[in-house]
Formats: structure tokens, sequence, C-alpha cells
């Protein structure tokens, strides 16, 4: 298991803010790595750490065995990276962002055709490649800064909240270029998310609060730290149904999944309980299962765990 990315108690704080407060991360070569957390957590001062762009007070930091505090420029030829706002340029075309994006990284010319040409259809822009920036729309943007911040091939990807503002489909396929470009070229990616759906794309996915971690590993294994289970309930009519289960003992939440109902119990719930709480109400029990527990509920569980 190759490190991609390391880092051992890293700090910055601006003023008296600690942005980053003591963060050790730990990300395997070929893994996407999602980092959440709540606004403010300090995702975004790391990144920028991680890339080069600003310096930490103290800690360590490496990318591919380059230390990031004595090498930033070693650092930055190694890694794309997609910061919040990234700047495309509205009046130049797809092609001619692409072009320039490769000027800037110090591609060799001779490579710019081929690789453009690979981006364009990886990024499923080729239809579009002679529109200007300005004028696509809120996917397609992010698609082509993807495409721009891949176009030196690196070895690290670094994506602040790549797909905020997206609409769902755009973000399902902007995920879905994200997962080829790892598996085809054996890329990490590091991606800052404050969408949970996104969270379980990942292979690890670290917490972040207050600048530092508070739980990492795979989804699979964040599951497991949300103690009693979870259940999920179809009932009908479902809108009563939420404050009755409620009132069970041993409910601790009930939240509405579209149409369904998520149940987080100590114990699992017996059919018939839920029944007799129902009855009276005149609400049928449709089905009733244990389930893991979604992102969404660790990540809840994690924050109310540290207040
Ligand atoms: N350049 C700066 N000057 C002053 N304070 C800053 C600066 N950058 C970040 N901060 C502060 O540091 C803390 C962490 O911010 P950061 O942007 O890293 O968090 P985040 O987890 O990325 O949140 P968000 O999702 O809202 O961007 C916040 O309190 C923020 O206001």
């Amino acid at each position: 298991m190759t490190l991609a990315i390391s880092t051992t108690d890293l700090r910055r704080s601006f003023g008296v803010i600690q942005a980053v407060a003591g963060l050790n991360l730990e990300v395997t070569q070929g893994q996407i790595y999602g980092l959440v957390g709540p606004d403010g957590a300090g995702k975004t001062t790391a990144l920028r750490i991680l890339c080069g762009v600003l310096r930490p007070d103290a800690g360590h930091a490496q990318v591919m065995g380059v230390d990031v505090g004595r090498d930033p420029e070693g650092v930055r030829k190694r890694i794309g990276y997609m910061p919040q706002r990234f700047s495309l340029y509205g009046d130049l075309t797809v092609r001619e962002n692409m072009q320039f994006f490769a000027e800037v990284y110090g591609v060799p010319r001779a490579s710019h055709a081929a690789l453009i040409t690979r981006l364009l259809a990886f990024s499923r822009l080729s239809p579009f490649q002679s529109r200007r920036a300005d004028a696509l729309s809120g996917g397609m943007k992010q698609k082509l800064a993807l495409a721009c911040a891949l176009i030196h091939r690196p070895d690290v990807l670094m994506l602040d909240e790549p797909t905020t503002g997206v609409d769902p489909v755009s973000r399902r396929e902007f995920w879905d270029i994200l997962r080829e470009a790892v598996t085809q070229d054996g890329m990490t990616v590091l991606v800052s998310t404050p969408y949970m759906d996104e969270a379980d794309r990942c292979h690890a996915v670290g917490f972040m609060r207050a600048g530092a971690l508070m739980a990492a590993g795979t989804p699979r294994e964040l599951q497991r730290l949300v103690p009693g289970v979870v259940l999920e309930v179809q009932a009908h009519p479902y809108q009563g149904a939420q404050a009755h289960l409620h009132d069970l003992p041993g409910v601790h939440g009930v939240q509405i999944f579209g149409d369904r109902l998520h149940v987080i119990a100590e114990t699992e719930l017996a059919e018939e309980d839920v029944r007799a709480a129902f009855a009276p109400h005149a609400i049928t029990l449709v089905s009733l299962r244990r389930i893991q527990p979604t992102m969404e509920e660790v990540f809840m569980y994690l924050q109310r765990a540290a207040k």
C-alpha cells in the first residue's frame, strides 16, 4: 500500500482562527478519497496546503513523496488542482481553454492535439469543442475544468467541491468520468464534497471537523460506527407514520427518504409493535427491513457525537 498523500500534525491559522489544526491524513495511491465536513471545517485550507499554494504553519505534508513545504513547485508539477472557482476563460472555446492550460502546464506542443482529442472524448465534450466556455451549462463548465486540470496527466488530482450547484444528472456523469480517470490512469483523487451520495462513491472518506479528522475509513467501515440499527419503513399514508414511529421505545430518530422512512433505533423493531402503533391512526405498514446507514446518517451521527 503506497501512500500518495500523507500529512502529519498539519496546522495553519488565519489570525486567531485555526483552519487546519493537527490534520493526519493518509491517501493510498489509486484511491478516490472524499473529504467531508461542515462549512469551515478546514477542507479548502487543507487542499490549498497540499497543492503548494498555501504554506503550513507547522507539521508535514507529502504528495507522491515530495515534501510540500520544502518543494511546493515539485508538488505542483505532479498534481492537478480544481479550486472551487476554477478560472476558465469565458471568451475562449472549449478546445482553446484546453490548449491554454496545456501551455501553462508546459505540456510539449507535439502532444497537445492527441491529448486534447483524448480529453474531449473522455469528458464527453467533443461535440462542444468550438463553443465558448461562457455559453456552456454549469455541468459542462465543471467537466471542462476537470479536463483542463487533467491536461498534464497528473499523478494526483485535488478537487474542491467540484460539483456544487451542478444538477444531479451532470453530477453523476462527472463522477463516472472521475472513476474512469482513476481506473485507466491509476491516478489518485482527493475531493472535498458536501454531497453524501458522492462520499459513498469514494474508496475512503475522511470526516473533517475543526481542522482535524474525526473519523476516516471506507464507507462500509464508517457505517459500522453508527450504533444501533437503521430500519427502512414503508407505510401508507407515510406522512403520519413519522410521528408514531418516533414515539416507539428505543427510537432515536426518523427521517424521510423519498417515499420511505428511515428509523434509527437501539435494536430492531418487531413488526407487530409497529402495526400496533399505526393501527389506531389507520396507517398500514407496507414493509419493514434493516438497512445499512446512509453516509448522510453516518455524517449526522458523527456531527452529533462531536457536540
Ligand atoms: N484566507 C483566509 N483568511 C482568513 N480566514 C480564512 C481564510 N481561509 C479560510 N479561513 C477560515 O478558516 C476556516 C476554515 O475554512 P475552509 O475554507 O478551509 O473550510 P472548508 O471546510 O473548506 O469550508 P467551506 O466548505 O465553507 O469552504 C474558516 O473559519 C474560514 O473562515
